[in-house]
């Protein structure tokens, strides 16, 4: 693998008693880009994301992370190792306010005791950290504010920042905008650009409009394989991918829930 592909698959394979939800697919994450995973309803694209995290165990194939075969690894492995999910699974406790849900991020993060914590200068450096964190997504103000009372967008940056504490190398972000009004949805893109610099992004996401907006490669998958890839232009004037679409409900929205977000890996 060249050095410019951080996270590659190698005829990666996920077959649910028979069926095939991810068929041979070979994907290549290039170092800094912000690349998505589209396609229709049913097309993979969660299975994929489930088989990166080790959600799900594949059937065949390999994942590699910087050369490294990840293919066995626990999640929480992956996770030490920089690849870290975000969005869709919720991480964050709703009766803590938004500094303290950050704080139990970077202490998870550090796996450090909170009787280290508690010595004075370092309990200061937490919390000018966690003050960071929360700036980064624009959240400082809402320090204090208990999380159950943030609006939903608010959320959501809120758990991107429980992600940055762990200072991702590849943040894996699915459908970052899911169930948003349009104003969230410009919010989230910001975020996503500026949680994006220095770092790779992988991201499921249905709203082709923020996938036009942010992503740097676009890897189509029409059951279970890889139809296309290449930029938004190529990959939008591509009869094939306009068909695939036009043949779920033309939308590119979600219409069905696949029942898959059950963890097969031991955690
Ligand atoms: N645990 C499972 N058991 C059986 N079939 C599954 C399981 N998880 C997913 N599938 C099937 O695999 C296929 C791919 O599902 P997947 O959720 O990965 O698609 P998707 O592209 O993420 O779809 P959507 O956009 O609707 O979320 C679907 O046909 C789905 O029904």
């Amino acid at each position: 693998m060249s050095e410019q592909y951080v996270l590659e698959t190698r005829n990666l394979v996920k077959e649910f008693k028979g069926f095939v939800a991810v068929d041979d697919v070979n994907l290549k994450v290039q170092k800094g880009h912000i690349h998505a995973l589209i396609g229709p309803n049913g097309a993979g694209k969660t299975t994929v994301f489930n088989l990166l995290t080790k959600f799900l165990i594949p059937t065949r194939g390999q994942i590699l992370f910087k050369d490294q075969d990840i293919t066995t690894m626990k999640s929480a492995a992956i996770a030490r190792q920089g690849i870290v999910r975000s969005f869709q699974i919720s991480a964050v406790f709703p009766h803590m306010t938004a500094l303290e849900n950050i704080r139990v991020a970077l202490q998870t993060f550090e796996g450090t005791s909170f009787s280290f914590w508690k010595s004075g200068n370092s309990l200061h450096k937490l919390n000018q950290r966690c003050m960071e964190l929360l700036d980064a997504v624009g959240l400082a103000e809402f320090a204090n504010t208990t999380t159950v009372e943030l609006a939903y967008g608010r959320k959501r940056a809120l758990e991107l920042a429980t992600t940055l504490a762990m200072e991702p190398e590849i943040l894996l972000l699915d459908e970052p905008t899911q169930g948003m009004g349009s104003e969230d949805v410009d919010r989230v893109v910001e975020l996503v650009r500026k949680a994006a610099a220095g770092r790779t992004v992988l991201m499921v996401e249905h709203n082709l409009s923020v996938v036009s907006k942010l992503c740097d490669r676009i890897t189509v998958l029409a059951q279970g394989a890889v139809l296309t890839e290449g930029d938004y232009a190529s990959v939008s004037a591509d009869p094939r991918v306009r068909e695939v679409y036009m043949g779920s409900d033309g939308s590119g929205e979600r219409g069905t829930t696949a029942d898959s977000e059950q963890s097969e890996a031991a955690q």
